[in-house]
């Protein structure tokens, strides 16, 4: 098996039904309106936000988060993964009445368990919420940077992307990249190239999530290969949501082709019904990718990650000589 990692994964988004349902009969929730017969149920962008956030707000303690997090980094160890980066939301934990830094240290305390298990070693991206506003995504990068929590090595921005204007963001951007972190922010999946373009100008990524409807414009594919930008692929996501209508129509092997460096993630997999494995398995399926180039995509994925150059050293090592059990 190819040794695996994943860039972007939603926290919130990767609990599985079953353990959602666990924790509405804890809190005594109804959750008939988005999980039915053990299966989340939404049927556009915007119902999925909604899932997303009601799945979020059955996360309320230090050990309901701690769990989270080490049962999605164990489940991928066992699909062998050696890297795991989650995106985390202080602005779902605060709706759910656990302050940001109890969050954050339960989330860590999490992927360390997971860790001490398995071997994957894991960081965390503090995401803002787009369309909860400028104000919020500033604090959530404000937060970032003040928590000094060790795993903490990222910033980014998820959410509604047709909801206000990328300039609005940069201060928050400035905040995080200024502090050290790395920069990822969601583009060019439910808008087109111009928001991929409008997100390197003003927010200036190393990392795009998703980017993938770059492909409609040749001079910004362009770019993005010369400037060496990653892109957090999702391909089974843009399926179930629509981005594109099918895998022959996704754009992932002709960006491949042009040079751009890319790698292969879940987003939020319960709702996609995928996950890391799947990921790379219809990669292999769909787009006719071996074992070298999938090699090669998780390559790519530790060459981006955000984490000191001695982590990375030892990962790119353990890539090399990695032969996961079947
Ligand atoms: N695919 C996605 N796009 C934007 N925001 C998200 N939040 C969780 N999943 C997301
Ligand atoms: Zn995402």
């Amino acid at each position: 098996m190819v040794a695996k990692a994943e860039l972007h994964c939603h926290i919130e988004g990767a609990a599985s039904p079953d353990l959602v349902l666990a924790q509405a009969r804890k809190y005594g929730v109804d959750t008939s309106n988005f999980l039915r017969d053990g299966a989340y149920h939404w049927y556009d962008f915007t119902s999925f936000l909604a899932a997303y956030d009601e799945a979020a707000s059955l996360f309320r303690t230090e050990e309901d988060y701690a769990l989270l997090a080490e049962d999605y980094l164990t489940s991928l160890a066992k699909d062998g993964a050696i890297y795991s980066e989650i995106f985390i939301s202080p602005d779902h934990a605060e709706r759910a009445g656990l302050s940001r830094m109890a969050y954050t240290n339960a989330l860590g305390e999490g992927i360390e368990r997971a860790r001490a298990a398995t071997g994957i070693e894991g960081r965390i991206v503090v995401t803002g919420v787009r369309h909860f506003g400028a104000v919020s995504v500033e604090d959530a990068a404000r937060f970032a940077v003040a928590c000094e929590h060790p795993l903490v090595t990222g910033f980014g921005m998820a959410g509604e992307e047709r909801f206000g204007n990328v300039r609005d963001y940069e201060t928050a951007f400035d905040i995080a990249r200024e502090a050290g972190l790395g920069i990822t922010v969601h583009a060019g999946e439910l808008v087109g190239w111009e928001s991929v373009e409008a997100a390197l100008n003003h927010l200036r990524p190393t990392r795009i999530g998703h980017g993938v409807r770059a492909i409609e414009n040749p001079d910004l594919v362009r770019r993005l290969v010369d400037e060496g930008v990653v892109l957090e692929v999702c391909p089974v996501s843009n399926i179930v949501l629509k981005v594109f209508p099918d895998y022959a129509s996704h754009p992932l092997p002709q960006l491949m082709a042009a040079g751009c460096r890319v790698t292969l993630n879940s987003d939020d997999p319960p709702h996609f019904h995928t996950s890391l494995a799947h990921e790379y398995a219809v990669a292999k399926a769909h787009f006719g990718l071996d074992d070298t180039a999938l090699r090669g995509i998780t390559q790519t994925a530790i060459e981006a990650a955000f984490v000191d150059e001695a982590t990375r050293t030892r990962l790119l090592a353990a890539l090399g000589h990695k032969t996961v059990a079947q």
